[in-house]
């Protein structure tokens, strides 16, 4: 039974299937050949990341698909419903890659809070007049011990974020239309636990006393934080979206850093992938990162290995 993993697959994931009797292809077929290729080599699962598309047309020119896998979180890049209708199994990795977004939103918060981003671009290979003048430049960095994070989206990353937040110090506040309060369990390397009982707040108070705000929301038809939400904010906020480019109104985050209500803000995903906005590239107070929340090492084989698992267990092959 032959699985296409098209954005790739962790080693051991690809290793598991093999013994599980499957032929895993992880040959990177473009979009426009992708049906044909399917069809081609009788392909029974498809595995993908969030860069190949798996639409309508995909789906209805591959009748030998029996699953669409997502090795991730997201699964705005394939039209679930559609494959669903057409008998079609869709499953995806919900819960093993949170560690890896949470502390990419925390790259992103600690770096852009004290310039880091920029102060790479703009090292001098020489010259101790321009080294200087960087000093100067970026010597009006933030601490985040002491001051308040506001996580808009409270899920398995959310709840993530909110335990780094927690260790380092900072208050959290949260809002998330289906949760109204959340015990959270802080454990230590000692193996020991301290839990927390949080309660969520209104949107308009987190916009209102969040210092830093980070976007923990799935995909959404509208903005979460456009125009009027960027002024209700407290000036000098930093806002890091590590969650789905639309999200976040771009054109209304540029202007809002432009007039200072913004201080800065951390991207790792964008409206246009993968061809950002220049205005969004080239800004020296947005720290950008190419949509990698859950590209580590741990969260990609717990990732594999679990969609591995789902895979040989729906489809049912007889071990070889
Ligand atoms: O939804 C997800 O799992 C993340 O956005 C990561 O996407 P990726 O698998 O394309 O890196």
């Amino acid at each position: 039974m032959k699985v296409l993993a098209n954005d790739g697959l962790s080693q051991p994931a690809i290793d598991k299937l093999t013994q599980a009797g499957f032929e895993v292809l992880t040959t990177r077929v473009a979009q426009e050949q992708l049906s044909n290729f399917i069809i081609t080599n009788q392909i029974k699962a498809l595995l993908v990341r969030s860069a190949t598309q798996v639409d309508k047309k995909t789906i209805d020119a591959a009748p030998s698909l029996e699953l669409i896998g997502r090795a991730g979180v997201g699964m705005d890049n394939i039209d679930v419903a559609y494959a669903r209708q057409k008998g079609i199994q869709v499953v995806n990795t919900p819960a093993a890659s949170s560690i890896s977004v949470a502390e990419l939103v925390f790259a992103h918060l600690l770096g852009a809070a004290r310039f880091l981003h920029d102060a790479n671009r703009n090292m001098p290979l020489e010259g101790d007049q321009r080294f200087k003048q960087l000093k100067k430049d970026y010597g009006k960095g933030l601490e985040l011990k002491g001051k308040t994070l506001g996580i808009i989206g409270f899920g398995r990353i959310g709840k993530e974020v909110a335990k780094i937040a927690m260790g380092m110090g900072m208050q959290v506040l949260f809002h998330d239309k289906e949760v109204a309060s959340d015990t959270l369990d802080l454990s230590f390397f000692d193996g020991q636990s301290v839990s927390f009982e949080l309660e969520g707040s209104p949107l308009e108070e987190l916009l209102g006393k969040s210092d830093f705000i980070s976007l923990n929301v799935p995909a959404t038809q509208n903005y979460v934080l456009g125009q009027t939400e960027m002024a209700q904010m407290k000036k000098g906020v930093g806002i890091v979206n590590c969650a789905r480019g639309g999200v976040l109104d771009e054109v209304a985050l540029v202007d809002a850093l432009e007039n200072g209500i913004v201080a800065f803000a951390g991207l790792d995903v964008f409206e246009s992938e993968p061809q950002p906005e220049i205005r969004i590239l080239m800004h020296p107070n947005i720290s950008l990162s190419p949509h990698i929340g859950g590209a580590t090492i741990e969260a990609q084989e717990r990732i594999g290995l679990e969609l591995a698992e789902r895979l040989i267990d729906l489809l049912k092959t007889p071990t070889v």
